[in-house]
């Protein structure tokens, strides 16, 4: 019965699919349809092979990790294209001949901007969250992921997301909403599986065999919650037709602009921070098997943290249309900010107290530890930029950027490469990483690229601030903009090379967690594998 219902969901789905193809009115509408189409009869094709078939039998005694293997692969693999998209745009920046005349339009930086930070922050930052999660769930709830194969359903629904995504930038389709540029179909699909991503969280907590809920998951929770909330509000539209991708923002002028700020900071407190903070509440103790440093200071800094992110949106929005004492409230409560978001950093740091050698002996937790001062560093770095007088330099300059990735490479970039380090061996069963090595050179070629990246920012950008400002005796501009363009050649070639280094240590992570899996030393006994185990 299920088999045919299957049958004709995915018959439907391709037939619609041909249907939207032949009256598409863009050519990104049009190769979405196409390929909804190729994969709605591929999907129908392989139901219909088997409609006989007895389904497979699952033996629900052990945790569901088949989906996590795949979410590590899927965050390797989209990571490398991330990272190999920023450099690339880091070089258009720097050398325009880049933005290649026969390639034109489809590759031009404009293009490849948002393909990059949704790769980045989407592609790698998602599938590390939703991978991190289903592990993290499972073994602290003592459980199997709730809902069946609605776990699969979530993994591929969202990577279909992410090439929807991508795609449709290439091609022209965006809504031009930052970090929130697919257009209105594809954020359809999104809060679809968005909503199955928490209700299998939710679910394999409410059975949860262990009385408490350990704090990451706490983390994990206020970050799929809030952004299933942000999305929606954020990309209330209206499709023009059916038939083609544009659509019409419902808000409009200043509302629109809070709107988006709201989502947009909160993208970075709940997406960018939260979930991630939920990495860290597990891997660092588990890594450093040493216990959570202050519990209480976790759930502090939790209430503190969700209570205040939601109110420091308009910290983007200083000197616009916006009232003033909206923005004020954004920077107040940023400034405010600071405060939990050291609580988390000490925790993760104090953690290692007792296990400081480690630091020296296991380059995996070297790698979480920096990923921890970056963290401090940045949301040290976030609340300055928030005051106004401050921001009235920083704004519009490389300043925001250099900001941006010293949270994006160093705290969301290195905390993910811990977990992946710890899950490889872990989900293949393996005694350990297969080159410790390797790691070390991850580590140090990564961090080198992060303080290339981040110290040329902080030149370009206080740099072409202080220029834009210069003025002469008489009240004049001193410097045209391209004056400042054409200063910040060198610090571009720097950043460039900056991610050059920082994508030769992902690529050697990709090479060492592949021989990891392959050709690492296998261990017998597998003590997570069954749920009938304690929470660990
Ligand atoms: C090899 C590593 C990377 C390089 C070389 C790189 C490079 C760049 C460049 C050149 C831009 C455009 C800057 C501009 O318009 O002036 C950019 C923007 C951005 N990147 Fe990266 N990136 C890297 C990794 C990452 C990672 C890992 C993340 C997030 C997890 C990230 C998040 C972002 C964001 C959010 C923006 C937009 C910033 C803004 O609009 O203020 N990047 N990146
Ligand atoms: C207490 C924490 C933080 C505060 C108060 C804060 C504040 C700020 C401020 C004031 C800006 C510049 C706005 C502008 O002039 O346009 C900014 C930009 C940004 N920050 Fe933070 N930040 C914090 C932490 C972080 C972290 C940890 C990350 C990344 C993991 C991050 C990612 C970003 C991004 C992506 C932007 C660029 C947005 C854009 O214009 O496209 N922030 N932040
Ligand atoms: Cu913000």
């Amino acid at each position: 019965m299920v088999g045919y219902l299957k049958l004709l969901a995915f018959g439907l789905i391709a037939l619609f699919a041909a249907i939207a193809a032949n009256y598409a009115q863009d050519v990104a509408y049009k190769v979405h349809a196409i390929i909804i189409m190729l994969l709605g009869g591929g999907l129908f094709l392989q139901a219909l092979r088997r409609i006989d078939e007895p389904p497979p039998v699952v033996d629900t005694t052990v945790y569901m990790d088949d989906v996590v293997r795949y979410g590590v692969i899927a965050t390797t693999f989209w990571g490398l294209v991330g990272f190999a998209a920023g450099t690339f745009i880091a070089m258009q920046l720097a050398f325009p001949q880049l933005n290649f005349e026969f390639a034109q339009p489809y590759m031009n930086f404009g293009r490849l901007r948002p393909l990059h930070t949704s790769a980045v922050i989407f592609a790698f930052g998602g599938n590390a969250l939703i991978a991190t999660a289903f592990y993290v769930v499972q073994r602290t709830s003592a459980v199997r992921l709730w809902g069946g194969n609605l776990a699969w359903f979530v993994f591929w629904g969202y990577n279909l997301f992410i090439v929807l995504a991508a795609t449709g930038y290439v091609l022209g389709g965006t809504q031009s909403k930052e970090y929130a540029e697919p257009e209105w179909y594809v954020d359809w699909w999104l809060t679809i599986v968005w909503l199955a991503f928490l209700a299998v969280f939710l679910g394999t907590i409410l059975k949860r065999r262990e009385p408490h809920i350990y704090v990451a998951n706490w983390f994990y929770l206020s970050f799929i919650v809030t952004v299933a909330m942000l999305h929606v509000v954020n990309n209330i539209s209206i499709p023009v037709s059916i038939f083609g991708s544009k659509s019409v923002q419902v808000f409009s002028g200043v509302q629109d602009a809070m709107v988006q700020w709201w989502y947009g900071h909160n993208a970075v407190g709940f997406f960018l921070t939260a979930g991630f903070l939920g990495m860290m509440y597990y891997f660092i103790p588990k890594q450093a098997e040493r216990p959570v440093f202050s519990y209480k200071l976790s759930i502090i800094h939790f209430w503190a943290l969700i209570f205040l992110y939601i109110w420091a949106g308009p910290h983007h929005l200083h000197y616009t249309a916006l009232p003033d004492w909206a923005a004020t409230l954004g920077m107040v409560m940023s400034v405010i900010l600071w405060m939990p978001s050291w609580g988390g950093m000490i925790n993760g740091l104090m953690t290692l107290s007792g296990a400081w050698d480690k630091l020296r002996t296991d380059p995996v937790i070297r790698m979480m530890v920096v990923a921890v001062g970056f963290y401090g560093m940045s949301t040290f770095e976030g609340p300055m930029m928030s005051i106004r007088s401050v921001n009235s330099l920083s704004h519009y300059t490389d300043w925001t950027i250099g900001h941006v990735h010293s949270g994006a490479l160093g705290w969301n970039g290195m905390i993910t490469f811990g977990a992946l380090y710890y899950l490889t061996p872990a989900l293949w069963q393996k005694k350990r990483l297969y080159s410790l090595s390797m790691v070390s050179w991850h580590f140090w070629l990564a961090t080198i690229g992060i303080v290339l990246y981040a110290a040329a920012m902080w030149v370009t950008g206080i740099m072409e601030g202080l220029m834009w400002r210069e003025v002469d005796a008489n009240g004049f501009l001193v410097n045209s903009f391209a004056d400042t363009v054409a200063a910040k050649f060198p610090m571009y070639v720097v950043r460039g090379l900056g991610g050059v280094l920082y994508v030769a240590g992902a690529v050697i992570m990709a090479v060492n967690l592949y021989l990891t899996a392959t050709r690492g030393e296998a261990r017998e006994d597998l003590p997570s594998a069954a749920t009938a185990q304690p929470a660990e």
